[in-house]
């Protein structure tokens, strides 16, 4: 019996959550950060906030303790919105154990130290002088559709692929298929960039400009977001796969994006105070990325055409009309 630890019942954790829990050699734990989010999820079965419509399994453990959740934990899978990551390890810190083996499923770059989210993880951790393996869940994966059990291919990557080929074999179902990758970089920037373009997809959507349009963007998007990655150590090969060009034409096109509809809605004229209101506390990970792949971008002295239209659009320096115009303004390039 494998025990796994799930820390953040949003969307995501809680879809991985009902999935993994329908393993019978497997012991599930869902950890949220709230009590009476636990006690109210444990009572209906069901989590009515973050993933409605979707029945908890009685073999599904909920709780708001950390001891409870990590203690006898073999696996222990993140999925807290990035801006939260930090503080979720920092509290939980004392309770893990180095054998434990650490997930990633969160996709975004830290605001200000521009960090992926498992070196977030490693720093945090080793103040308290632990260096467990910790790897990344990523690929395109709308939450909703991996609850109902659509068939859904991800990708699991560690620098060590003993650690990979153990969580393929852990989470691997009759509808999800794990394909195993040692390039970290590329597989988590990869996850966190395609969703700046997804922003800037949903744009084009709201403005009417049409399917030549998207089209352009999915494929000057893949291009600038894979200049990046492989600029910080990534491979191209990694962005042409799951976590690069999977999961950006899914967010891209897949009315089930928040990304893509805040790009959308901004497209269609909106605040952007507004639209983030609207989503009532569910998160569009892209509007922070966009500044952070930026400065990113910036200092490995990159060109992201793409992405600073959206960071135009987002600080409200730029119509989004304008930004699509300056797009096509650019001097001549070759492909
Ligand atoms: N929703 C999806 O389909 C999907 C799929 C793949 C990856 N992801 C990624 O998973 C991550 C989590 O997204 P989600 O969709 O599960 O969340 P969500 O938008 O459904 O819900 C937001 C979550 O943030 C939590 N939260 C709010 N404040 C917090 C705090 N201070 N500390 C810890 N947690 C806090 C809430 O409790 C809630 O669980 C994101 O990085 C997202 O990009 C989401
Ligand atoms: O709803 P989004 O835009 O956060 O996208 C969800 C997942 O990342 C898709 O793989």
């Amino acid at each position: 019996m494998s025990r796994i630890a799930i820390l953040g019942s949003g969307a995501w954790g809680t879809a991985l959550a009902v999935h993994l829990s329908q393993r019978s050699d497997h012991n599930v734990v869902l950890w949220t950060r709230s009590p009476a989010a636990a006690a109210e999820m444990r009572q209906q079965r069901e989590n009515l906030r973050h993933l409605p419509g979707f029945a908890l399994p009685a073999a599904l453990t909920i709780t708001s303790e950390a001891i409870e959740a990590v203690a006898d934990a073999e696996i222990v899978v993140s999925v807290v919105p990035s801006e939260h990551l930090r503080a979720t390890y920092t509290h939980f810190a004392p309770w893990l154990r180095k054998e434990q083996i650490l997930v990633s499923a969160t996709k975004g770059i830290e605001d200000g130290t521009l960090l992926r989210m498992t070196e977030v993880i490693r720093q945090t951790l080793a103040s308290s002088a632990l260096n467990p393996p910790c790897g990344v869940l990523s690929g395109p994966s709308f939450a909703q559709e991996v609850a109902a059990g659509s068939p859904t291919a991800l990708t699991i990557a560690f620098v060590e692929n003993a650690f990979a080929a153990k969580i393929q074999r852990e989470f691997s179902s009759a509808t999800l298929r794990l394909y195993t990758n040692e390039d970290l970089v590329g597989v988590e920037l990869g996850g966190a960039l395609k969703n700046v373009i997804a922003i800037a997809s949903g744009v084009v959507t709201g403005l009417i400009l049409g399917h030549n349009a998207a089209a352009a963007l999915i494929t000057r998007g893949i291009a600038e977001i894979t200049r990046l990655a492989v600029a910080c150590g990534g491979r191209r090969t990694t962005l042409a796969g799951l976590s690069g060009l999977g999961d950006l034409v899914l967010t891209c096109t897949g009315s089930l994006s928040r990304n893509r509809l805040v790009g959308m809605e901004l497209g269609k004229g909106r605040a952007l105070e507004e639209i983030l209101t609207g989503l009532d506390g569910k998160v569009a990970e892209g509007v922070r990325t966009t500044f952070a792949a930026l400065d990113l971008a910036n200092s490995h002295g990159i060109e992201m055409p793409i992405t600073e239209q959206v960071a135009a659009i987002l600080s409200g320096r730029r119509s989004p009309l304008d930004a699509m115009r300056e797009l096509m303004a650019r001097p001549g390039k070759d492909e």
